[in-house]
């Protein structure tokens, strides 16, 4: 029997709306489909304004879709369309099921690095965040800090003024910190000098083996061609790969 993939992409389409342009419309995604299984990394590749970022914005359910299915294959084997799923149960997966790394790193004032990325993990489990729960979040997040090399003098300081590097280690670590079904990966390791890079590379392949299903934007073809098991060409806004 074939196991049922993890995410189900269907006749995905999207269309920005432009209000201050007289509400000029600009078609980004057409019937977008995609199959991703336990395991493989799809990279998604193609021009520049193909629509790309677009997608992976609408997997994380930061974009509605105008039609079409997302359907995510949860840990517990039960399946949820989040094309359809109200804004509660999106924000409920993002906690318990999917992980979104980007270039940069959305901070939150005054919460020092080791609590951005601990704090992903008490999310995830629901504990209150205090006491034992808390410390253990903390050490995952100590070990992946300095996996990644921050330097440990900045742990306990608020990555706003941190260099861009600095920040996506910081994005990185709290992406990866807590095992996800999906990982939705856009230009990860943008900043990183090489170093850094080869942790991230060992990071998905790690997710990989766990059983993740990972889509990713690695404009690095080094870093691509290490980490993808496929790549699927994104041009006029179609992904087609001649499924149903
Ligand atoms: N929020 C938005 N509102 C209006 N138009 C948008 C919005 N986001 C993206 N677009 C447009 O959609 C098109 C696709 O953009 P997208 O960022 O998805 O492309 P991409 O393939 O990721 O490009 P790149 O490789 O350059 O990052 C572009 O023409 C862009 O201007």
């Amino acid at each position: 029997m074939t196991r049922r993939p993890v995410l189900r992409v269907r006749r995905l389409s999207k269309t920005f709306t432009l209000h201050l342009r007289g509400g000029l419309q600009l078609p980004v995604l057409r019937d977008v489909s995609l199959d991703v299984h336990a395991g493989e990394c799809v990279a998604l590749v193609g021009p520049s304004g193909q629509g790309k970022s677009t997608l992976m914005k609408c997997l994380h359910g930061s974009y509605g879709a105008d039609s079409g299915e997302i359907v995510l294959r949860r840990a517990d084997g039960s399946e949820i369309d989040l094309a359809a799923a109200a804004p509660q149960q999106v924000l409920q997966l993002r906690r318990r099921e999917m992980a979104y790394v980007s270039q940069f790193l959305r901070v939150v004032p005054r919460v020092p690095a080791l609590d951005v990325v601990a704090e992903r993990v008490l999310d995830a489990s629901g504990a209150d965040g205090e006491g034992e729960a808390r410390e253990a979040a903390r050490d995952r997040a100590r070990a992946l800090l300095s996996r990644l090399n921050l330097p440990g003098g900045l742990w306990q300081l608020p990555p706003a003024t941190f260099s861009g590097g600095e920040q996506q280690r910081v994005n990185i670590a709290r992406g990866f910190v807590q095992p996800a079904t999906l990982l939705l990966l856009d230009e990860p390791t943008a900043s990183l000098d090489a170093a850094n890079r080869r942790v991230v590379i060992e990071l998905i392949a790690e997710a990989k083996a766990r059983g993740a299903a990972v889509v990713g934007i690695f404009h690095d073809e080094e870093v691509r061609d290490a980490v993808a098991t496929r790549c699927v060409s994104m041009v006029g806004g179609t992904a087609k790969e001649g499924l149903q």
